[in-house]
C-alpha cells in the first residue's frame, strides 16, 4: 500500500515557481528521502502534503485519502517536524507537550518521558530558556509522542549536535521497525544514505531522479586510482566511459562508467604497482546529477 502518493503536484507562489509536476509514492514501512539544494522545493512539497498550503494544480493522497479534502483527519496519524520550530516561550516544556498530546485520543505520558530521556531533554525547563538545539528536541518529541503511522520531517537534524543526531536516528529506526513510514527532507547526503530505502532528488521545483539508494550507487561511476611502474602517456586511459582523467607523476585518477571488463583489460596491459577502485559517495553522485541537468 502507498502511504503517500502525488499526482502532478504543483504549487506556484504567484508568478514564482514553488514545485512543478511532482510525482512520487512512498510505500508503507518505507524510509524515503527527499533531497535537494536550498530553494529546490522540499518544504513546499511537505507543506502541501500536510495541507498547510494548497496545490495550484495536481493532487496528493495520504493513506489513500486526498490531502485537501481529508486534511484534519489525516493529520491525526502524522507526526510532523517543521524545519523551524516556534513556540510560546513562556510555557514549560512538559506543559507544551501535554497540550500537544491532548489533540490525540491516547495517553502519551509514558512516550513523552521516554523520548525526553533518550533526547536528553529537561521537561521542567521553560521554552524561553532553551537553546536552538533543545527547542528542536521539543519539536522531535512533539512529532513522535502520539506514535504516528507516518512521520514527516523537514530538515530534522539542523541544530542537533552529532551525538543527538545519532540518538534521533536510532529513534527513527525504532519507529520504523514498529511499522512507521518515514519521509524526510535533507540536504545532508550522508544521513539520507544511512537511513533511506529510496531517494528523490529535487532541483528547481522538479524531481530529476528517483531511485533506490542501492541502485544509485551501483549504476554509477566507479573511481579508479592507478599507480604505474613507469609514467604513462597522459591519454593512455582516455577511452570511452572514462571521465575526469587526471595524472600526476606515476599516478592516474579517473571515473569510469560502462562495462568493467573494458577498463580492466586496458589496465592489464600496463605494469602497475597499486590500484584503488572505489564507489563514489552519494555526494559525488548527486553533484553529477545536478551538473548534468544544468
Ligand atoms: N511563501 C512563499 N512565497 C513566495 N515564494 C516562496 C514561498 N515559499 C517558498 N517560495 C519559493 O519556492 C521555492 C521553493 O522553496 P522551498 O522553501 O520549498 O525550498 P526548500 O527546498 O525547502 O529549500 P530550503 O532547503 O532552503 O528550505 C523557492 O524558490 C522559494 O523562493
Amino acid at each position: 500500500m502507498n502511504v503517500i502518493e502525488t499526482n502532478n503536484l504543483t504549487k506556484s507562489y504567484g508568478k514564482s515557481r514553488g514545485i512543478v509536476d511532482i510525482n512520487f509514492s512512498v510505500k508503507e514501512g518505507e524510509v524515503f528521502g527527499f533531497i535537494g539544494p536550498n530553494g529546490a522545493g522540499k518544504s513546499t512539497t511537505i507543506r502541501t502534503l500536510l495541507s498547510l498550503i494548497y496545490p495550484t494544480s495536481g493532487s496528493a493522497k495520504i493513506f489513500g485519502k486526498d490531502v485537501v479534502e481529508h486534511g484534519p483527519e489525516i493529520k491525526k496519524e502524522i507526526g510532523y517536524l517543521p524545519s523551524e520550530v516556534f513556540y510560546y516561550d513562556n510555557m514549560k516544556v512538559i506543559d507544551l507537550l501535554k497540550y500537544s498530546a491532548s489533540f490525540y485520543k491516547k495517553d502519551c505520558t509514558e512516550k513523552i518521558k521516554y523520548l525526553a530521556e533518550v533526547m536528553n531533554l529537561d521537561l521542567n525547563k521553560k521554552i524561553d530558556d532553551l537553546s536552538f538545539g533543545n527547542k528542536k528536541k521539543v519539536g522531535i518529541v512533539q512529532g513522535l509522542l502520539h506514535e504516528p503511522k507516518l512521520i514527516i520531517l523537514d530538515e530534522p537534524t539542523s541544530g542537533l549536535d552529532p551525538l543527538m543526531q545519532q540518538k534521533f536516528f536510532d529513534l527513527l529506526e525504532e519507529e520504523n521497525k514498529k511499522g512507521a513510514t518515514i519521509f524526510f527532507s535533507s540536504h545532508i547526503l550522508s544521513e539520507v544514505q544511512r537511513l533511506c530505502d529510496r531517494v528523490a532528488i529535487i532541483k528547481e521545483g522538479r524531481i530529476i531522479k528517483l531511485e533506490k539508494i542501492s541502485t544509485l550507487k551501483e549504476n554509477n561511476y566507479k573511481k579508479f586510482k592507478i599507480e604505474t611502474i613507469s609514467k604513462l602517456d597522459k591519454n593512455y586511459f582516455n577511452i570511452a566511459g572514462v571521465n575526469k582523467l587526471e595524472s600526476k607523476g606515476n599516478v592516474v585518477n579517473f571515473m569510469f562508467k560502462g562495462n568493467i571488463n573494458t577498463i580492466m583489460q586496458k589496465i592489464a596491459t600496463v605494469d602497475i604497482s597499486n590500484i584503488w577502485i572505489d564507489e563514489p559517495d552519494l555526494e559525488e553522485i548527486f553533484m553529477h546529477y545536478y551538473s548534468k541537468e544544468e
